[in-house]
């Protein structure tokens, strides 16, 4: 497979076979993903390039701790948790929420510390705190005071964030149930994709934890690395996550400043407007998509609807002028216009 493609290699013994696999199966095979037909070619050589850079990758700080708990375990764990209908859950776009001890506001990524919930942390997680301590791993807490649950179906994900550093000590610690996923983590133009097995717990802690932001990519299968370093499929299904933290109550005084929220300057008291709207813009939109960029391409690949009827309500003297056209998927909507399409870097 090569990452970001929709199409893969398969590797056949003789040209013979692939005669055979092709004159059988192209355009007529209904293996591809729902139900679509695939399409076939075959090639003397595959390329042996590597493509598994940003698969091997691991940001300094990160530990996973596989069968960290075991399949009896899980259950109960997973029952104390419960996502019960007549709950109060929270359903987001892309995944449902509940939380214990404090509140985790997607919003800020934050908590408010004056605001206890009823609803502390399950006694059957406990054990986890005696089995994390006999890995002598550096945490600057021993128990928890917050915890997160989020379900995620397949198809479902959470966007790049960081764990507001103001709000959590270190590391933050995240206990997978039910289903392997790949975890994306970006620093600058670096991205890592890990592979977090189910029953594993996740430690993100000093670079991984405040200069590196997590997230997932709301998609129904991930790419990933088999043991003799090929790319292959794996189907995701539903995934619940536990993700335990303890509360900082005060400023954060890592040695990581880029993401940290307290260090960022406080806006002058004679403020220069144009100034603020720029910061404002740099950090709210610009390093936004710089974060979500290559995930937003790649999920807006398919021509809105009516935007493709506008575009073919055109006739071959217009001249179309798309300005902003993103990935210019709407270049070839209408290809007897002719298409000017302009897009901004910075
Ligand atoms: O699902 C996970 O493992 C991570 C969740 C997470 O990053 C969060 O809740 O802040
Ligand atoms: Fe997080």
């Amino acid at each position: 497979m090569i990452p970001n493609k929709s199409y893969c290699f398969l590797e056949c013994e003789s040209i013979k076979d692939a005669e055979l696999l092709f004159q059988s199966l192209h355009g007529k095979s209904t293996l591809g993903q729902n139900d679509s037909v695939l399409y076939l070619s075959y090639f003397v050589d595959i390329p042996n390039e590597s493509f598994v850079d940003s698969k091997s990758l691991i940001p300094s700080g990160l530990v996973i701790l596989k069968d960290f708990v075991d399949g009896e375990e899980e259950i109960l764990l997973l029952k104390s948790v419960e996502f019960s209908e007549n709950e109060e859950n929270q359903t987001l776009k892309h995944r449902s929420v509940k939380h214990f001890g404090y509140e985790f506001m997607y919003g800020t990524n934050n908590v408010d510390p004056e605001n206890p919930l009823d609803k502390k942390i399950p006694k059957e997680c406990d054990f986890l705190w005696k089995r994390l301590k006999e890995k002598s791993l550096p945490m600057e807490w021993e128990f928890p005071d917050q915890m997160t649950v989020n379900e995620y179906l397949p198809g479902q994900g959470i966007p790049p964030h960081v764990d507001t550093h103001s709000a959590f000590l270190d590391p933050i610690v995240s206990l997978s149930l039910q289903s392997d996923i790949v975890m994306e983590f970006r620093k600058g133009n670096m991205k890592a994709e890990i592979l977090v097995p189910k029953r594993s717990l996740l430690l993100m802690t000093g670079e991984a934890r405040y200069d590196w932001t997590h997230g997932i990519t709301p998609r129904h299968m991930d790419v990933i690395l088999t043991e003799n370093r090929t790319l292959t499929t794996a189907n995701r299904s539903k995934r619940t996550s536990l993700t335990f933290r303890r509360l900082r109550r005060g400023a954060c005084s890592c040695s990581f400043p880029r993401l940290c929220d307290s260090r960022k300057e406080p806006i002058k008291e004679s403020v220069d407007l144009e100034e603020v709207a720029a910061k404002l813009e740099t950090e709210n939109v610009h390093n936004v998509y710089d974060q979500i960029a290559s995930h937003f391409s790649e999920t807006r690949h398919s021509p809105w609807p009516q935007v493709a009827e506008f575009l073919n309500s055109f006739d071959q003297s217009d001249v179309l002028l798309d300005v902003g056209c993103g990935n210019g998927k709407y270049l070839n909507v209408n290809k007897e216009l002719m298409s000017v399409s302009i897009f901004c870097f910075y």
